[in-house]
């Protein structure tokens, strides 16, 4: 199970992610309680390892917006996240990172991975890093293909029950891996990706 952290702040956030053997870790560049600048991103990327995928997370910019600000960091991956249009995928499709498509499920959701040319395809809560959970038995009457990862108000005390209804190729998770609205907890950290990977307590 692929696992992604995400909103890490500082580097022993950093550390403990790579620790606890996570895929991959997610920066907040946009407005929320987990935004960080892009020289804090870039300082904090270039302390992940190779094998261990880096994304900025983005909303409510424009896509040349957003890869301007993944180049300067160094990611691997840019998320978008919202109703960016297939153009914004377009344009930024010659960069040197790969793409992931964030969305949340609705009636007209395209569901293919790579749908809109992303690597990886994330179906997320109506309000991103909330910690909302949502319906995911829904993800049933249309469900989505290739590497998609769910997310959505997971934690590590419901990561294990959520895969065994959506079977998601990977999963994400912000809130449910913090003490408080943007801090992150290592323990839970920990937790968590012990859970998705179905050696929990
Ligand atoms: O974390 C944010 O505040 C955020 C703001 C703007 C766009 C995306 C954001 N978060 C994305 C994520 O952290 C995850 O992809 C996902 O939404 C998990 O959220 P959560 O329900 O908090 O586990």
């Amino acid at each position: 199970m692929f696992v992604k952290l995400c909103g890490l702040r500082t580097e022993s956030d950093v550390t403990v992610a790579i620790e606890t053997g996570a895929d991959a870790v997610g920066f907040v560049l946009t407005s929320s309680p987990r935004q960080i600048d892009v020289d804090l991103a870039a300082r904090l990327v270039a302390e992940v390892p190779a094998d261990v995928l880096t994304v900025a997370v983005v909303r409510g910019i424009t896509a040349a917006e957003a890869g301007e600000m993944a180049l300067k960091t160094g990611v691997r991956a840019l998320q978008l996240h919202g109703d960016y249009p297939r153009e914004s995928f377009d344009e930024l499709a010659e960069l040197p990172f790969g793409l992931v498509r964030a969305t949340a499920l609705g009636p007209e959701t395209d569901v293919r991975t790579g749908a809109f040319g992303e690597e990886l395809l994330l179906i997320d809560s109506p309000v991103a890093g909330s910690g909302e959970q949502w319906d995911i038995t829904r993800l049933a009457e249309n469900p989505p293909t290739g590497k998609w990862m769910l997310a959505g108000g997971l934690s590590p005390e419901t990561v294990a029950g959520a895969i065994s209804v959506a079977r998601p190729w990977g999963v994400d998770v912000s809130s449910g891996i913090e003490s408080s609205r943007g801090v992150k907890d290592h323990g839970r950290m920990r937790e968590f990706v012990l859970a998705a990977r179905g050696q929990g307590l």
